[in-house]
């Protein structure tokens, strides 16, 4: 368990992190999500004792870390993948690692099976792509069998393999009982990774709640409906002032009405339907509308649509394509 209290960092005049405050817990996947320049690496490396708070405390277990005895065997880290000596091979390095932690040879055999690079190590990391040099950093993390783990932005420039990889290891050590801390800007893979989360903008902690509590208090689902008459059906939503979306793949999205009300209603005027389904916000549109109250950050420029909540005044319809969207959206710092 780490935890972080009051934590802040001042650079000059300008306070990057300012005074977090939340716990990780074993037994799930806390994600740390803000968007670029948020604070998030700060706020990992001073957990990580890598560098010094203004304030606040960090306890690992309890202890400062610079106080642990062994601490690959209490927190395991991947910060920065390619900070590793690029010509010593592989296995010497996590051999000089676990050498300097009291960790005995066959761990490291151990954790090259478990990345996938027992054939890779002999080779020089400077050769590696960056998918391996990512399993480099994570087997260096997992090489003290620890309780806690810090992953750093792992799925980073990795292929859809190598993303789903890393998802499966990190729910694969948080149902171990371990406690598994991972920051993204990437949010449909946080969406599916993370049980908790994080969240951080400006260097404060805007949330720290469940997955499905967060969504459900940031952002407002709605009922996807198709009917052959599209135009009397949408005549007739409208009338009872209901909010109405085109929807990108056909029909409209309707907000303020569940579905079992629309039904009714439609079949009360004998109008066909094709589809009538209930669709849950995502944590895109959750997020968005959380930062959005801030003033820095927002959607970028890629998909404005989507950083306005239903609830807002959206009078030219512009669909928002976040809830459907297959691949992860970056969030990005925009200077206002
Ligand atoms: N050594 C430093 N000196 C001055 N400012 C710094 C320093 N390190 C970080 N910052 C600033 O602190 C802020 C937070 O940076 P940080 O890297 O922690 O954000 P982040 O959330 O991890 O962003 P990203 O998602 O882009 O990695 C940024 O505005 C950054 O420019």
């Amino acid at each position: 368990m780490i935890d972080v209290e009051g934590l802040t960092k001042r650079y000059g005049d300008k306070t990057v992190v300012d005074r977090a405050t939340f716990t990780v817990r074993p037994g799930r996947v806390t994600g740390f999500l803000g968007p670029n320049g948020a604070g998030k690496s700060t706020t990992m490396r001073m957990m990580l004792g890598l560098d010094h708070p203004t304030a606040g405390t960090v306890a690992v277990n309890g202890r400062r870390y610079r106080d642990l005895a062994a601490p690959l065997c209490e927190v395991g880290a991947l910060i920065d993948a390619k900070a590793v000596h690029g010509g010593r091979s592989a296995y010497d390095h996590l051999r000089f690692l676990a050498r300097s932690n009291g960790i005995g040879r066959r761990r490291v055999d151990e954790v090259l099976e478990t990345v996938g690079l027992r054939d890779a190590a002999r080779k020089a990391p400077k050769g590696f792509s960056l998918g391996m040099g990512q399993r480099l950093g994570i087997a260096a993390a997992l090489l003290g069998d620890p309780g806690i783990l810090l992953f750093d932005e792992p799925v980073n420039g990795l292929d859809p393999d190598g993303i789903l990889w890393i998802r499966t290891l990190m729910r694969q050590l948080a149902a171990e009982g371990r406690a598994v801390f991972v920051s993204s800007h990437l949010m449909s893979e946080m969406a599916l990774t993370a049980d908790h989360l994080v969240v951080i903008g400006r260097g404060r902690i805007l949330a720290d709640t469940g997955m499905n509590e967060f969504i459900d208090a940031n952002a407002a689902g709605h009922v996807h409906v198709v009917s052959p008459e599209q135009d009397r059906l949408n005549r007739l939503l409208a009338g009872r002032r209901l909010r109405l979306r085109p929807d990108p793949e056909g029909g409209v999205r309707v907000y303020g009405a569940t579905a079992e009300q629309i039904g009714e209603l439609t079949a009360a005027e004998g109008l066909r339907l094709h589809q009538l389904a209930t669709v849950r916000p995502s944590l895109e549109e959750a997020f968005m509308r959380l930062t959005g109250d801030s003033v820095e950050y927002h959607a970028g420029p890629a998909n404005p649509a989507s950083a306005q909540h239903p609830n807002a005044q959206h009078p030219s319809a512009q669909p928002p394509d976040g809830a459907r969207r297959p691949n992860d959206t970056r969030v990005s710092e925009v200077r206002t």
